[in-house]
């Protein structure tokens, strides 16, 4: 499903993206009301960016673009061979690297560059593990405050009424000036977006300065894109540069939080999980769900009563990171902390299937959703089902095909460390062997104390793991959260989690009649 885009803007004038673009410009009276990447995606009007790919160059598709209605187009040197031997006959700008001035174009095509901006108060949120969680008790928090908030991230887009399903956590800069545009039109008040290290990379978040800036963590992931963790860093940490952002809330429980807090070229916020350290707000008499923010934040003292309505002392955290981020905005106290008391619904998190209606309950396992994809997060999400799970715990686990191999054994050393059973199976095998990325977890696996049993296709170890963890066991089912399907070389076929496992228990009722 396509974002929404902007309506009656402006044409800009061809000539004007050229300066910008600091290029030579064609000599055209043309002009363009709107900016693609995707042949896909191009409208009739559009600019359309031909940009070098790891598997294609865009200029490749510039037919497809030129049928679609592309107005002009903005590329490389290659490109624009390309462009030429198409046939194609479009003015064409052509600079060193598109991508690194596409976010400038489209912040001028979209009017949504600063300083007059799209006037929406815009927060990015980075960090390994509860970025979508921490956007979801923002937003939510936001909306219990009546102001009207716009959420970009991993499961979803929303701007006002509108909901569009996400295909990654942040959109490539065309999509995302145009929504800011969009949300600017429609009076949103605060944009709360999730920030990749992929995003900080590929320019894809340039030209937008976050008014506050949020770090919950790092731990191992992504290390097929970046060189090492020290990259991975870096590339987090230039968020918290005054070209990105004016302040942030660090939060400093890791040492990646602590030296990003040393570093950071915007004022910052301190917070940390425990009053063990040094933090400028602390989460204080922690007890079950409920605990204290006590400290100071930009110059006024904090103390408030705060509740995590999800699991785990990690959704502490990221309840008390939303909350400095609202008093940080300036909203009084008071209000940040009935906000923050409204109940979220988090897609994927920590999510719990009902039990089917047909049921007595009492010999079912409880089934929990959730997003765990890092060792870090497997960890984290395992242990705190620990702590409410009566009986056996059984942890269902896969790890993504063509994204880093090198977390798929950590990731089963952590379910190993944490669950009585880990089932593991598949998650999106992408375009590599299923086999191989099991064997990888497996052999992690087979170095915890847990039982390890191997499970090819996931419906089927979601079936094993409901028996295995009968009578009043708890199942967690990881890695796939609010994913509505399953890629498998290329094709993505209807597969949700919470759906197979409600059917499946309801199957088991059919076998033992509970
Ligand atoms: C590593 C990475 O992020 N790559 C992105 C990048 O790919 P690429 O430059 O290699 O592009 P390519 O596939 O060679 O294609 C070249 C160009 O031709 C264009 N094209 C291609 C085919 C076509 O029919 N028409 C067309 O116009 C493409 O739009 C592209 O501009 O540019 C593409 C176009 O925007 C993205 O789709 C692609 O993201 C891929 C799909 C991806 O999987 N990215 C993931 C890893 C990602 O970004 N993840 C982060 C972090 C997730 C998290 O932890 O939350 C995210 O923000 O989602
Ligand atoms: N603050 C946290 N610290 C550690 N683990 C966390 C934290 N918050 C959430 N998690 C775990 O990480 C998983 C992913 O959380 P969430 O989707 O909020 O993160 P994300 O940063 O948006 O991830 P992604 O980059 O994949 O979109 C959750 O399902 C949970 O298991
Ligand atoms: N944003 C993450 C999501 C991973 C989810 C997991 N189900 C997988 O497919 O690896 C990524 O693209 O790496
Ligand atoms: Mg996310």
């Amino acid at each position: 499903m396509p974002y929404p885009r902007p309506e009656g803007l402006t044409p800009t004038a061809v000539t004007d993206i050229a300066r910008v673009a600091g290029a030579t410009s064609p000599t055209t009276q043309a002009a363009v009301s709107g900016v693609s990447l995707s042949s896909l995606a191009v409208q009739p009007g559009d600019l359309y960016a031909a940009l070098p790919g790891a598997n294609a160059h865009g200029a490749q598709f510039v037919v497809q673009a030129a049928a679609a209605g592309a107005a002009a187009v903005l590329t490389d040197e290659r490109g624009a061979r390309l462009v030429h031997e198409s046939g194609v006959d479009l003015p064409t700008i052509v600079v060193e690297d598109p991508r690194a001035i596409l976010g400038a174009v489209a912040a001028i095509v979209y009017g949504t560059a600063l300083p007059a901006g799209p006037g929406i108060r815009a927060v990015g949120i980075t960090g390994t593990n509860g970025k979508t969680t921490t956007a979801y008790l923002l937003t939510s928090a936001l909306e219990a405050m009546g102001r009207r908030a716009g959420l970009i991230g991993t499961v979803e887009t929303r701007v006002g009424a509108d909901r569009v399903p996400s295909a990654r956590t942040t959109p490539e800069s065309p999509d995302l000036h145009a929504l800011l545009r969009v949300m600017s039109d429609r009076a949103v008040q605060d944009c709360v977006m999730e920030v990749s290290s992929h995003a900080l990379v590929l320019h894809r978040v340039d030209e937008v300065v976050f008014d506050i800036a949020l770090f919950t963590n790092l731990s191992q992931d992504h290390l097929d894109f970046h060189a090492d963790m020290e990259d991975y860093f870096a590339a987090k940490a230039s968020l918290f540069t005054p070209a990105r952002s004016r302040q942030g809330v660090v939060c400093v429980d890791d040492t990646w939080g602590a030296r990003l807090a040393e570093q950071a070229e915007v004022p910052v916020v301190t917070l940390a999980s425990t009053s063990d350290t040094p933090a400028d707000v602390v989460l204080t008499e922690v007890d079950g769900s409920d605990f204290r923010l006590v400290g100071e934040v930009a110059g006024t003292a904090v103390d408030l009563a705060l509740r995590s309505h999800l699991p785990g002392s990690f959704n502490r955290t990221n309840t008390a990171m939303a909350a400095t981020a609202l008093l940080l905005a300036g909203h009084d106290p008071e209000t940040v902390g009935a906000a923050v008391l409204e109940r979220p619904v988090v897609p994927g998190r920590m999510e719990l299937v009902p039990a089917p209606e047909s049921s007595s309950g009492e010999d079912l396992p409880t089934v929990v959703v959730d997003f765990a994809h890092t060792p870090d997060a497997v960890a984290s999400a395992l242990a705190a089902l620990r702590e409410d799970a009566g009986g056996a715990l059984v942890a269902v686990i896969g790890a993504g095909g063509s994204r880093d191999p090198g977390k798929r054994p950590a990731m089963g050393a952590a379910a190993a460390a944490h669950a009585d059973l880990v089932v593991v199976t598949d998650d999106n095998p992408r375009a590599e062997s299923p086999e191989a990325i099991r064997a990888a977890l497996v052999d992690g696996a087979r170095r915890g104390p847990g039982e390890v049993v191997e499970v090819a296709g996931r419906r089927a170890a979601i079936a094993h793991a409901l028996r295995a963890a009968r009578p009043g066991g708890t199942v967690a089912l990881l890695g796939k959260g609010h994913e509505s399907g399953q890629e498998i070389d290329g094709v993505t076929t209807p597969f949700d989690d919470r759906q197979v496992a409600a059917d499946e228990l309801v199957e088991l009722i059919r076998e033992t009649g509970s």
